[in-house]
């Protein structure tokens, strides 16, 4: 019989420093040589097998030097995407069937090899890939993917603990935390290498089998996490990998009845789309399909008259500007008091001017390249279009050069709160301010608070209490992620379960127990020790 077992507690992963001198900015300069040698081979894994996807070759860029290719996949075609449901098909009874531990060893392990040995291989894979620095790499694909694998674990066994709490005499009731009946599709983004590998791995924890289709431009990072996960004892088929676009392999997968849910990240109008052919495709599935999304924001700082202009500065220029305001929690609007605002308007400029882009490889710079072409011409155009708004004053940057790799210098926008750069996601290192009036405080978080669609992240700054717990009421439903004197990126594991609601998601909330739920689909038992042998109730007489 299987004892009831405590595995260790998780702990947060602390970030390493990469200062000079340090062992681990030798050991990643080290991998970042490796893989730059030569183009790597990024095939599909499909029932344990590496495969070529059989459609159009993509490559894979450094997107600070975009005709430096770190590797190249085939687009998976409608018949990878049947191969690979068939494996995950195949692989579910064995994976069912294997007890629970050992499902938290293989995750576990996981985290302790990327603790150790894989870190700086996959650190060095986001830094080419991704363009971030060592240190915007160190949090997301060594810390938080740790992080997630070992809260994970931890959330999980909770979750299969939470048994009925009261049995009637001679009867005892269990649950038995089933897993979905089916596939899960899980689909990820190309900006943190620690959601893509959370995504197929935390419905795979709950014994379900996976199609994973990762971003093409994560894709050198999703290949090595792949491998990683194989090294750690991730059984064949249990997750299959399908690199591309995903156009074919969705064609394949939303209209499959054993479709049992989908886990993505990415932008809003793409989870609409999957949201919307699931619900035309309704009737042909086996059950109703968990849909679980986190998307776009638009996140905002209000800079109350009481709050401390340094603060302001710099939660600014960390939230906006680090990986090159590529985080969907980034900060992309502001609210400022006039009085905070004069008193710190030259020093922020002057900060954000001096702020060094370049090539993440060079430790100096604090940010690197926008991911590829289309996210370039996005941020140039709304660059150029508020350099034309007579409603808009571009204050800092608003320089673009794509000519070795997609650079965007940090820019600040200042102008009306009615226009579109206060609620349209770039996603992108633009920054759009509004300076209000110190009396308006009230009126401004009025305006603000549904004047994007999206309710992700937000912080207030401010050093009177008063205002501080009206901001926090009156925001309450504006952002799932609030910060108080903060800014509103860098979540935690652990500490602040990350995801928001209206058009930003499900806010099922990232490494946390409630995600997990999802792709559980529970069984209530009742065992009866000495069943009735007569029919008739004593009321009968
Ligand atoms: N809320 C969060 O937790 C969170 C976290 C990270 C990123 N994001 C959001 O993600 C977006 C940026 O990431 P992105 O550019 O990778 O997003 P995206 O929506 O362009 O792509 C996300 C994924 O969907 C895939 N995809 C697109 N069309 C598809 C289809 N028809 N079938 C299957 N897959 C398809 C892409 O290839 C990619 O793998 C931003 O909007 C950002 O706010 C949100
Ligand atoms: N969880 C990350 C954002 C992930 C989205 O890109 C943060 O809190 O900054």
């Amino acid at each position: 019989m299987d004892a009831i077992t405590h595995p260790p507690a998780p702990v947060n992963e602390p970030n390493l420093t990469y200062a000079p001198g340090t062992p681990e900015r030798e050991s990643l300069l080290v991998e970042i040589e490796k893989l730059e040698r030569r183009p790597k081979d990024l095939k599909a894994h499909i029932g344990g097998r590496r495969k070529a996807g059989g459609g159009a070759e993509i490559q894979v860029v450094q997107p600070h030097d975009h005709q430096h290719v770190l590797g190249v996949l085939k687009d998976a075609t409608q018949a990878d995407a049947k191969a690979a449901i068939n494996a995950a098909t195949k692989a579910a009874p064995d994976w069912w069937a294997m007890p629970f531990d050992e499902k938290c060893a293989i995750i576990l392990k996981a985290a302790d090899l990327l603790a150790g040995p894989w870190r700086q291989r996959l650190n060095a894979a986001t830094v080419l890939g991704q363009s971030k620095t060592a240190f915007q790499a160190e949090i997301d694909s060594a810390c938080e993917l740790i992080d997630f694998w070992r809260f994970n674990v931890h959330y999980a066994r909770q979750i299969m603990a939470e048994q009925p709490i009261a049995n009637s005499p001679g009867v005892w009731n269990r649950t038995d935390h089933r897993p979905l009946e089916g596939f899960v599709y899980a689909i990820t983004p190309f900006n943190f290498t620690a959601i893509a590998g959370n995504l197929p791995t935390a419905p795979a924890l709950m014994g379900n089998t996976v199609i994973w289709k990762p971003s093409p431009t994560q894709q050198l990072a999703a290949s090595l996490t792949m491998e990683l996960l194989e090294e750690a004892g991730m059984p064949p088929g249990v997750i299959n990998m399908l690199p591309g676009h995903g156009r074919a392999l969705s064609e394949v997968a939303l209209a499959h009845p054993d479709l049992a849910g989908i886990h993505f990240t990415g932008s809003t109008p793409v989870f609409q789309h999957l949201w919307r052919t699931v619900g035309e495709n309704i009737a042909g599935y086996r059950s109703y399909p968990r849909i679980v999304g986190e998307t776009g924001g638009k996140d905002f700082v209000v800079a109350h008259p009481s709050a401390d202009p340094a603060v302001v500065r710099t939660a600014l220029v960390r939230g906006a500007f680090e990986f090159q305001g590529q985080k969907c929690s980034a900060a992309s609007r502001a609210y400022v008091a006039r009085s905070v605002w004069n008193k710190m308007r030259d020093d922020f400029i002057a900060e954000v001017e001096a702020i060094s882009v370049g090539d993440p490889t060079d430790f100096s710079h604090f940010m690197g390249a926008v991911i590829d072409d289309r996210a370039f011409a996005k941020h140039k155009a709304a660059i150029e279009r508020a350099k034309r708004s007579r409603k808009l004053q571009v204050l800092a940057g608003g320089q673009t050069d794509d000519s070795v790799g997609w650079f965007v210098r940090p820019t600040v926008v200042e102008g009306d709160a009615t226009d579109e750069m206060f609620s349209t996601e770039y996603f992108g290192p633009i920054l759009a301010v509004h300076v209000y009036d110190d009396g308006d405080f009230e009126k401004v978080v009025a305006q603000m608070e549904s004047f994007a669609p999206y309710a992700l992240t937000g912080a207030i700054i401010a050093q009177d209490r008063a205002a501080i717990a009206w901001a926090r009421g009156a925001l309450r439903f504006a952002a799932g992620n609030f910060y108080i004197n903060d800014k509103p990126t860098g979540a935690v594991v652990g500490q602040q379960p990350f995801g928001g609601g209206r058009a930003s998601g499900t806010n099922d909330k990232a490494g946390a127990a409630s995600n997990l739920l999802r792709w559980t689909s529970p069984r209530s038992i009742k065992e009866t020790f000495v069943p009735p042998t007569d029919y008739r109730y004593p009321y009968m007489g």
